[in-house]
Formats: structure tokens, C-alpha cells, sequence
């Protein structure tokens, strides 16, 4: 049943599974990967690949994930679109960390030579993304799920891949999909909607939906934009449509780094994303004399964290921004 899949992979039992479902059948073709495939596609249909659990401790996803496989099993939804469906770190997941030994999200690149179990799932991973965008090449999409660590004046956003040649985007599905923000990246990042959107020129973010919390405790009532974005997409139909106009556009001015072993922000834990500092704000200091300072125009914080990876991002810095034109 694809119910148990799910739950099953998560006990870590990860047998093969296949089976029928209401317009097509599904298989799993790794651990945590499982391809449904229509019998016929609707003419809305677009490849869409679904992943959650990238960081083990994010579970609304996890839980989003489960509700659309229910739909599905029930034939609530009707298959009319190949759908990958892919449950990440699953260690990280059966354990409730963020991840093992390194962050899975800052490896999908195709020249990566690091190795133990995060990058080695991460190879698996962009081989999976890269066998199903060569058998289902229409309209690819990729919607990759997680929930941030701090609260957010906008609890729902879309974080949106830099690439040179961007593809197109469609805010009014975001809104639609009940976003309240769109950040715009300024540069390549080795995140996995980025993975999707550099190499295969996809359409595809990382959806922050709300903040962590374990299973059984999210707000999957403040989900339902995206829970029904999920089953229009299954369904092959084009996801509903919002107010473009409510959407809040940002766009990443600066990449702080943890740059030094005693890097510290000097801000509290509890700074909500997207708090704005006013010119002249610290906000990042260390032992050698270096940090942040801000410059001229205002930034707001998304994503900040000191307790990262030496070379990794500690936080962005963003501004507002007008909506690119091509949504
Ligand atoms: O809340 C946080 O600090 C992190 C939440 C999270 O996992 N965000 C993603 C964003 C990926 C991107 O920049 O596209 C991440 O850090 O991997
Ligand atoms: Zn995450």
C-alpha cells in the first residue's frame, strides 16, 4: 500500500514497494525515492519532483508528503502527472537532526568530491532528479519543502535559485499556493531546487513552509494553499492562482559567512526572518577584528545562525525588491 511507504521507510524498512493507484501506478527506486507514473498524463501535466526531509528535523513537509500519498491512495486525487517523490536525509529524519555530519543542502554539485553518507545520498539524489528529468522532460518542476529554525514575518516563503539563465517563474502559483514572500538569490548555492533549476533548467524552489517542529506538532491548517498546490500538480492541472500583488519580493544583497572559528552574531536567538537593521547596525563580529557592519541602506536577516560549518552561510542579508517581470 502506498500508505505504509511512507511510515515504512521511515521505520526503515525499506523494501521495494510498487503498486496501482487511481490513474497510474507507482514503484520505489531507492530508499526514500518513489516515482508515480500516470497512465496517461493529463494535458496540464508537468514533471514534478517533490522533496521533503532534506533536513531531518523539518516534519511539516514530511507530514505534507503523507496527506498527498493518502489523497492519492484514496483516489481523492487522480495521477496526471510523473511525480518524484523523494524523502532526503532519512538518517537525519529517524534521528530528528537537521542532518548527520554535514548539511545535505549545500552539496548538489555535480563535481562534488567530498565523501561520506550526506554526500553520498546527495550523488544518489542528483542522479535520481537527472534519470527522471531524461524519461519525463515536460515543463519540470521542482518543489523542494522545508521549515525554517526561527519564527519569520513571513512564515511562508519561496527562496528562489540563482542561475544565469533563469527560467521561468510563476508567482501567482506561488500566491496561489499561499506564499507571503519570494527571495531572490544572487548567487549559485548547491541547494537542491538549485541542483534542479542550474542543471536541468527547471522551475523549482525551496518552499519555507513555517518553522520546525516535531511530528504531530505543525500547523498543517496554515499548509492548505500548499496541500491543494500539491494535488493540483499530482492531478496534472495547473495549481490555482493568487494575488501576485501579495507576495513580498526580497532580494539577497549580501552572504554572510562563518568565516572565522570565533564568529558570533550579535543579535538575540529570537530576531524574527526578515527583520530589517537600520545603517551603521553590527551585526556579526569576531576575535580577529572582522564582522559586518551595515552599509548605507537598511537589510533585513533571513536564515541567520552562528552555529554553521566554518565556510558556511551564517545569515542574508536582504532589501525589497520590485517582482521580476516574467511571472
Ligand atoms: O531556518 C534556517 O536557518 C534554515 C532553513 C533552511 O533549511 N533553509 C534552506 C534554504 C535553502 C536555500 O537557500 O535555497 C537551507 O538553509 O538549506
Ligand atoms: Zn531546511
Amino acid at each position: 500500500m502506498l500508505d505504509d511507504w511512507l511510515a515504512l521507510t521511515l521505520d526503515g524498512a525499506d523494501r521495494a514497494h510498487q503498486g496501482r493507484l487511481a490513474g497510474g501506478h507507482y514503484r520505489t527506486i531507492a530508499p526514500g525515492v518513489l516515482e508515480l507514473t500516470p497512465t496517461r498524463p493529463a494535458d496540464q501535466a508537468r514533471s514534478v519532483v517533490i522533496s521533503a526531509g532534506i533536513h531531518g528535523n523539518e516534519t511539516a513537509p514530511i507530514e505534507l508528503v503523507g496527506e498527498l500519498l493518502a489523497a492519492l491512495e484514496a483516489g481523492v486525487v487522480t495521477l496526471g502527472a510523473p511525480l518524484l517523490v523523494i524523502l532526503g536525509n532519512l538518517p537525519a529524519i529517524r534521528a530528528g537532526t537537521r542532518f548527520v555530519e554535514t548539511n545535505l543542502n549545500r552539496l548538489f554539485q555535480r563535481d562534488l568530491d567530498a565523501s561520506g553518507d550526506e554526500p553520498e545520498r546527495a550523488r544518489q539524489l542528483m542522479q535520481q532528479v537527472d534519470d527522471f528529468y531524461t524519461r519525463y522532460p515536460t515543463r519540470p518542476l521542482h518543489l523542494d519543502m522545508h521549515t525554517a529554525i526561527r519564527d519569520s514575518r513571513y512564515p511562508r516563503f519561496a527562496v528562489v535559485p540563482f542561475t544565469e539563465h533563469q527560467p521561468s517563474s510563476h508567482w501567482a502559483a506561488l500566491a496561489g499556493a499561499e506564499m507571503q514572500a519570494v527571495l531572490l538569490q544572487h548567487q549559485h548555492s548547491w541547494t537542491f531546487s538549485h541542483y534542479s533549476r542550474h542543471y536541468h533548467a527547471a522551475e523549482a524552489y525551496t518552499l519555507e513552509l513555517g518553522k520546525v517542529r516535531p511530528f504531530g506538532a505543525n500547523d498543517l491548517d496554515a499548509l492548505g494553499g500548499m496541500r491543494r498546490c500539491l494535488a493540483q500538480l499530482a492531478a496534472g492541472q495547473a495549481p490555482s492562482a493568487g494575488q501576485v500583488e501579495a507576495l513580498r519580493f526580497f532580494q539577497v544583497a549580501v552572504e554572510l559567512m562563518r568565516d572565522h572559528p570565533s564568529f558570533r552574531l550579535t543579535f538575540a536567538e529570537d530576531v524574527a526572518n526578515f527583520t530589517e537593521f537600520a545603517p551603521g547596525t553590527r551585526l556579526s563580529e569576531d576575535d580577529s577584528g572582522g564582522g559586518f557592519v551595515v552599509g548605507p541602506e537598511p537589510l533585513a536577516v533571513v536564515f541567520p545562525n552562528a552555529r554553521v560549518e566554518l565556510n558556511a552561510r551564517a545569515a542574508l542579508l536582504v532589501r525589497p525588491c520590485a517582482a521580476p517581470g516574467d511571472g
